[in-house]
């Protein structure tokens, strides 16, 4: 197997591919894609690729329209840098709240002199900001992240609102029974002094900072934005920080029209960028995709459904097709017309796309030219 990677991946996760498999950043006709953040939009995908793997949460680097319709299997790693980024959004509200970032440029920038000290002292009153305690703080999508961080506030003594009107049963469980319900998202914009957004970037959620959603909020309010930079019109908040409407806006994905601006801090999408979580996505990762490249085993795709079948019989088929019907009766035509017997099968869909696994007690090689042909079939892999 092929594995060509487009980030710098940590080792600990590349460490883990089988010996046999190729991995590194210049190979032609990958069977796989080991993504970060790079943007795979434009590139052109091999018939040979199968799977893509994004060693983190967001996905919207990846085409996934393009990825259906060539039945290529997507993955991401959920939770596994929720840690990391709910550390630097602590930081990022403190930061909001307290001029850390131009008291430290102002104090690198004075001169050896022989009142040091008293300039300090008197220079320090230009950097008083507000304590987070007692705060209101909406968090606006309670996912891996946001609950972390929603959690967290409500320790440190923040008055906390959440909105997520897709809460997961397994993320309702762990959040804070203080955290506050919001309804809905005008309820977080006009009740709370400091907003973090913690939702992927879809169409739903594109833009949804603009002059309209800014306007309902307090003056003065301080947001944050470690999820996408789409989330944001970056012209419009830049306006409401001129403006004073926000305070502080901290994001980890700046444009360059925000730098050099009072109360804007950018950081370089330092989000996950831990050892910790680095070696987390990775290995969750490159574990996702051996199982699949080795088994047609799914866990955590995007696209397609979780299928997990212990292996029996001779050889497994792996049909990556539509979700529509007569499907399974296609497949298993295909396989008794060959002779074939079937040892064990699974089926299963998500939205519009869907899989079958078949365990056959003989080889079929000679047939999977046939199971492509079956109209709405993707991809087809004989795994011996
Ligand atoms: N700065 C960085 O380095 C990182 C940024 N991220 C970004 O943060 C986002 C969230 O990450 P996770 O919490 O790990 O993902 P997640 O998938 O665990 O959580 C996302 C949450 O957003 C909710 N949601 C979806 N659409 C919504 C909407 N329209 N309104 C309100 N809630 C909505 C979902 O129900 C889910 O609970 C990612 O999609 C990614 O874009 C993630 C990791 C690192
Ligand atoms: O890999 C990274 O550094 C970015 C992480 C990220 O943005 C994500 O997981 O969505």
């Amino acid at each position: 197997m092929k594995i060509k990677t487009y980030n710098k991946i940590s080792k600990k996760g590349l460490n883990l591919f089988p010996v046999n498999y190729e991995v590194g950043d210049a190979l032609e006709a990958a069977d796989a894609i080991l993504v970060r953040s790079a943007t795979l939009h434009d590139i052109p995908f091999d018939p040979e690729l199968k799977a893509i793997a994004r060693a983190g949460a967001g996905t919207n680097n990846v085409p996934i329209d393009r990825c259906n319709e060539a039945g290529i299997v997507v993955f991401n790693t959920p939770g596994a840098n929720a840690n990391a980024v709910k550390e630097l959004v602590t930081a990022a509200l403190i930061m909001s709240a307290r001029p850390i970032y131009p008291a430290i440029e102002w104090l690198q920038s004075l001169n050896e002199t022989a009142d040091f000290d008293k300039v300090v002292e008197k220079g320090k009153s230009n950097f008083i900001g507000p304590e987070i305690a007692g705060k209101r703080l909406g968090v606006i999508g309670l996912g891996a992240i946001g609950i972390k961080v929603a959690n967290l506030a409500v320790h440190l003594g923040m008055e906390v609102y959440g909105y997520d009107p897709y809460l997961s049963v397994d993320n309702a469980w762990s959040l804070s029974t203080r955290v506050i319900h919001a309804k809905k998202l005008e309820e977080i914009y006009k009740k709370c002094d400091f907003i973090t957004l913690h939702v992927p970037e879809t169409k739903d959620t594109k833009g949804m900072i603009n002059t309209e959603t800014l306007q309902m909020m307090k003056n003065g309010t301080r947001l944050l934005n470690f999820a996408r930079g789409g989330l944001v019109e970056a012209n419009d908040v830049i306006a409401a920080v001129e403006k004073g409407k926000l305070a502080a806006y901290v994001t980890d994905f700046a444009t360059p029209a925000m730098l050099g601006r009072k109360n804007i801090y950018p950081l370089p999408h330092l989000g996950a960028s831990t050892p910790e979580s680095e070696e987390n996505c990775a290995v969750m990762a490159v574990n996702q995709l051996t199982d699949y490249l080795e088994n047609g085993n799914i866990v955590n795709s995007v696209n397609l459904p979780n299928v997990s079948m212990e292996r029996s019989g001779h050889a497994r088929v792996v049909c990556v097709h539509r979700n529509v019907p007569n499907m399974i009766a296609q497949i298993t035509n295909v396989l008794s017309a060959a002779g074939i017997n079937i040892a064990n099968l699974l089926n299963k869909s998500k939205g519009e796309m869907a899989v079958t696994l078949v365990d056959i007690e003989t080889t079929a090689a000679n047939i999977k030219g046939e199971l492509e042909a079956i109209d709405q079939v993707l991809k087809v892999r004989i795994i011996e």
